[in-house]
């Protein structure tokens, strides 16, 4: 039988999370998590499916090498070991394929080049998942490394969309246009919510909402992206765990020439100071829901700016759309957060949208709708898989069927 596993490696700028699979059933064999990489309070949380196994290790762990070699051996103790025959290829998402890559990609030396290249405009993430393929290429130089992007979805996007409102021939040259990110899982969840409604992705104009620590939205129109809120980075958009997302340019200039500020300080500011943690000091949904119910009020206003920016786009691509079937919710918040939820499709009942209390309140893994039976307009809880949907493209590229 030829080797039927695929190890997915998600390296993000302060964590790792990884899954290793069996894509004959799409079985889990092993799970896990490396967070807080570069602290002193660095933490590996590994599960071994095939034993139910779950262990657990806290200390540093310097930096993204270092983490994956943890993995390594975490794995090689469960005899799943990177050295199996079993493993048929290492599945890595890549945030920033700018408009070259379109599909999932098998990585040669012009690959990492060009993701190298895309550096700049994806300064947390590029580097990170960089390091992730050369540490699983050192130890399995002879096994296929695939890389899927996050950007890919978006590529479809029309020009009226990717375009920013500036001169083409600057644009041009410095490839500055919208990409977005998250692709992988606007499309697995934008497919997952019409499996949900017993109709064909074609059939259906789905908005998704992805709101993790980076959050999203996406208008999804026949099982294609037509816009979404990420641009250029993944600074764009929604109001996340530390970043800003959309602002008037001329604040830029305005913390530069006023405020004393560099550019690098001004990049930290809004990519890792700013979102919900600028406003009220915690990026945790679970904690400010927490303080809000304490009555804090700075917590209860960066709740109120997060969700007024979740409504604005949600009434953006119900007008980009035209005919809105669907709105799913997905990610951390997405799939966790009720309130957000609510909060978030409020006062929408003259556009169809509305949320049933009693259905939002049920917790779960499968997806299900919180709309009530007569809205015209389904709104869903669709959990994402980006681990899955990388596996299963890593795969159907290099998979050889017996
Ligand atoms: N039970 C919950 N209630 C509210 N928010 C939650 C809950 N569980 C997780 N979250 C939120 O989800 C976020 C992480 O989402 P996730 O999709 O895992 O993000 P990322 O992949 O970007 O790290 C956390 O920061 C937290 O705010
Ligand atoms: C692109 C992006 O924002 O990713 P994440 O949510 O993993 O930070
Ligand atoms: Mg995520």
């Amino acid at each position: 039988m030829s080797p039927s596993r695929v190890l997915v490696l998600n390296s993000g700028s302060s964590s790792v999370k990884y899954q290793l699979l069996d894509m004959r059933d799409h079985s889990r064999l092993a799970t896990g998590l490396v967070e807080r990489i570069g602290e002193q309070t660095s933490r590996l949380k590994h599960t071994a499916l095939t034993t139910g196994d779950t262990r657990e290790y806290n200390g540093p762990i310097a930096d993204h090498q270092a983490a994956l070699k943890a993995v390594a051996e975490e794995l090689a103790r469960d005899g799943l070991g990177l050295e199996s025959t079993e493993l048929a290829a290492i599945g890595h998402r890549v945030v920033h394929g700018g408009m070259f890559f379109t599909e999932p990609t098998v990585i040669d030396d012009a690959v990492l080049t060009e993701i190298e290249r895309l550096i700049p405009v994806a300064p947390l993430h590029n580097p990170a998942n960089l390091t992730g393929i050369r540490t699983a290429m050192a130890l399995r130089p002879d096994l296929p490394q695939v890389a899927v992007f996050d950007t890919a979805f978006h590529t479809t996007m029309p020009e009226s969309a990717a375009r920013y409102a500036i001169d083409p021939k600057i644009a041009d040259r410095l490839r500055i246009r919208r990409y977005g990110f998250h692709g992988t899982s606007h499309a697995y969840v934008s497919r997952a919510t019409a499996g949900l409604l017993g109709k064909a992705p074609q059939e259906l104009n789905v908005i998704v909402l992805h709101l993790g620590n980076g959050a999203s939205a996406s208008a999804v129109r026949g099982g294609r992206c037509v816009d979404t809120s990420m641009g250029l980075t993944p600074l764009e958009g929604l109001v996340m765990g530390t970043r800003s997302g959309d602002l008037d340019p001329a604040v830029i200039f305005h913390l530069e020439r006023v405020g004393g500020m560099s550019m690098d300080e001004i990049d930290t500011l809004l990519n890792k100071r700013s979102g919900l943690f600028g406003l009220c000091g915690d990026n945790d949904m679970r904690e400010i829901q927490r303080r809000i119910d304490e009555g804090d009020r700075e917590a209860r206003l960066a709740f109120d700016i997060y969700i007024h920016r979740l409504k604005k786009y949600i009434g953006a691509y119900y007008a980009v759309l035209g005919r809105v079937d669907a709105v799913a919710f997905t990610a951390g918040v997405g799939e966790n957060a009720a309130a957000v939820r609510a909060a978030a499709v409020a006062g929408l009942e003259e556009l169809g949208l509305a949320v049933d209390d009693g259905l939002n309140a049920v917790r779960g893994d499968a997806p299900r709708l919180i709309s009530p039976a007569s809205a015209r307009v389904a709104v869903a809880v669709v959990p994402t898989d980006e681990e899955l949907e990388i596996a299963t493209q890593t795969y159907a590229l290099v998979g050889k069927d017996d």
